[in-house]
């Protein structure tokens, strides 16, 4: 088979690009090798069903049984993830010129592809093709690892038995968002982290605020250390922890980071590069070492979100169809949310990041509790957290905020287009905004500007 433009990989990058160009007329093929991952990482196994858990966490009354509401919520995340899927499926499969391939794919030449599905064996050709094929859960050389009660991120969503105790290995995103969840479904949770802090590049008060809100919610961290082995009785598990005392446990979440989907992929043969933890070497325009050849989503090595790769596909559109202009550097004010109750979201510069640059700045920074113009969060009956902004002193543009609050998930999103769109810290201060709405916090937090001390 042969084809102008061939997507490796049902990721957000590759399916957005794959349906565009096949709508412009461009004869384009999809590969992906599990029919439970059409429409990629995001909607089936990542962002969107974990979200919908932490929403029927948060949901749980006290009284109601924790085995009994964790099924139900499974069975509810079951049910949109399927609807996701097939409506993922149609929106490639309707473009006539797209043909969607079932198997998995792997380089024969720098511009040819052998795709296995079961006994059958394909090639494909392309002038252009683009590498998405995302990351995979790491699992660290520990002992005992391979046990039956070792789960990666994947796995836990199906968890059964219900985990009355659960140890969470790694502290980031996946480790953080879990242990909000479970410890909200009624698990007794433990987070082993490595590093001496949560939130290491946060600020210091700010991830106390974190630690000590996920503490109030159940959770029990423990900094410093890593699981030195897991050893399964057949009933639980024990966690041998690096200078600390054992830990048992009915599961554990490996949560330390995930690595790329190219080991099988015959790069070498291809003559693609990648570097040594085996992501695949592009430059600011998406392109790897071989001409025509692009990655785009995590298996390139950049930041691992699905609006990265969806503004990855627009980095090779514009290479594939515009100017070829636009580039990875593009980006500005780039926004981050872990999905913990309440959310945290992150965009620019922090206080400390601000005052190591030794830059002129003012900051802000106030309890959610004690922010009287905005009663959303009492309201909602959340009123954890922080909101904090750091403004050049000179310009009054905004350098960045950290905000840990209800709505933060929106709310960072106004902030970041105001960084982009260079709307002043004044401006953001004096918006007339709707209310009762998480937003009036820019009022008043932004009114209690000072100088950097
Ligand atoms: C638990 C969890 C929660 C997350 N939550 C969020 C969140 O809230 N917000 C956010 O922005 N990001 C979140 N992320 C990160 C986000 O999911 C990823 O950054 C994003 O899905 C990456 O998409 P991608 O385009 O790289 O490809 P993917 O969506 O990962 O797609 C790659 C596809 O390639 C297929 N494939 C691999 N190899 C082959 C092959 N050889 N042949 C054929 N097919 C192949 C795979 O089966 C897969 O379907 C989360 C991640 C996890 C694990
Ligand atoms: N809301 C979101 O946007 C969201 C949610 C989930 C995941 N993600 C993406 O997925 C990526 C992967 O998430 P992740 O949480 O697996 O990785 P991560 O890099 O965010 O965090 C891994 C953590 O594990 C710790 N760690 C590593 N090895 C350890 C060990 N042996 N013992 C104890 N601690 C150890 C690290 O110090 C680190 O804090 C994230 O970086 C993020 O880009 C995004």
């Amino acid at each position: 088979m042969s084809v102008d433009v061939l997507v490796i990989g049902w990721g957000k990058g590759g399916k957005t690009l794959a349906g565009a160009l096949g709508r412009a007329g461009e004869q384009v093929a999809v590969v992906e090798r599990s029919p439970q991952m059409y429409g990629g990482t995001c909607i089936n196994i990542a962002c969107v069903p974990t979200k919908a858990l932490v929403v029927q966490a948060e949901k749980k009354r006290e009284s109601d049984d924790a085995a009994t509401w964790f099924a139900a919520s499974v069975t509810k995340r079951d049910a949109l993830t399927a609807k996701l899927r097939a409506r993922n499926h149609a929106m490639l499969d309707e473009v006539d010129t797209v043909t969607l391939i079932d198997g998995t794919a792997r380089f024969v030449g720098p511009h040819e592809v052998e795709v296995t599905g079961g006994d059958d064996v394909l090639r494909v050709t392309a002038e252009t093709v683009v590498i998405n094929t995302g990351t995979e859960p790491a699992r660290p050389p520990i002992p005992g690892v391979d046990g039956p009660r070792v789960l990666d991120s994947t796995q836990i969503q199906h968890v059964d038995p219900f985990p009355r105790r659960l140890v969470v290995v790694g502290g980031g995103f996946i480790g953080l968002e879990f242990a909000g969840m479970f410890a909200r479904f009624g698990s007794e949770v433990t987070v082993l982290e490595q590093g001496e802090r949560l939130l290491p590049g946060e600020d210091a008060d700010v991830a106390r605020v974190v630690e000590q809100t996920m503490t109030d919610a159940g959770v029990t961290f423990r900094f410093g250390a890593g699981a030195s082995s897991f050893d399964d009785d057949g009933a639980q598990v024990t966690v041998a922890v690096d200078g600390g005392d054992d830990l048992v446990a009915d599961a554990v979440l490996l949560a330390t980071g995930r690595t790329p989907v190219t080991k099988d992929l015959g790069l070498d043969v291809a003559g693609v590069d990648t570097d040594e933890r085996g992501f695949v070497r592009v430059d600011d325009h998406l392109r790897t070492s071989v001409d025509g050849v692009y990655a785009v989503g995590d298996v390139n090595g950049g930041p691992q979100f699905t609006y990265i790769s969806l503004d990855d596909n627009r980095v090779v559109m514009s290479a594939l169809t515009g100017d070829g202009s636009r580039t990875t550097k593009d980006r500005v004010a780039v926004p981050t949310t872990t999905f913990i109750t309440p959310p945290f979201a992150r965009v620019g510069l922090n206080v400390t990041q601000a005052r190591e640059q030794g830059r002129p700045v003012k900051v802000a920074s106030k309890a959610v509790a004690d922010i009287a113009a905005m009663p959303r969060p009492k309201i909602v009956e959340e009123t954890h957290g922080v909101i904090g902004f750091v403004v050049d002193a000179e310009t009054d543009e905004v350098l960045g905020a950290t905000l840990f609050c209800v709505d933060a998930q929106e709310l960072i999103n106004l902030v970041a287009l105001a960084m982009r769109a260079g709307v002043t810290a004044t401006q953001l201060r004096d918006g007339i905004w709707t209310h009762p709405s998480s937003t009036e916090a820019l009022n008043e937090v932004l009114a209690g500007l000072k100088p950097l001390a």
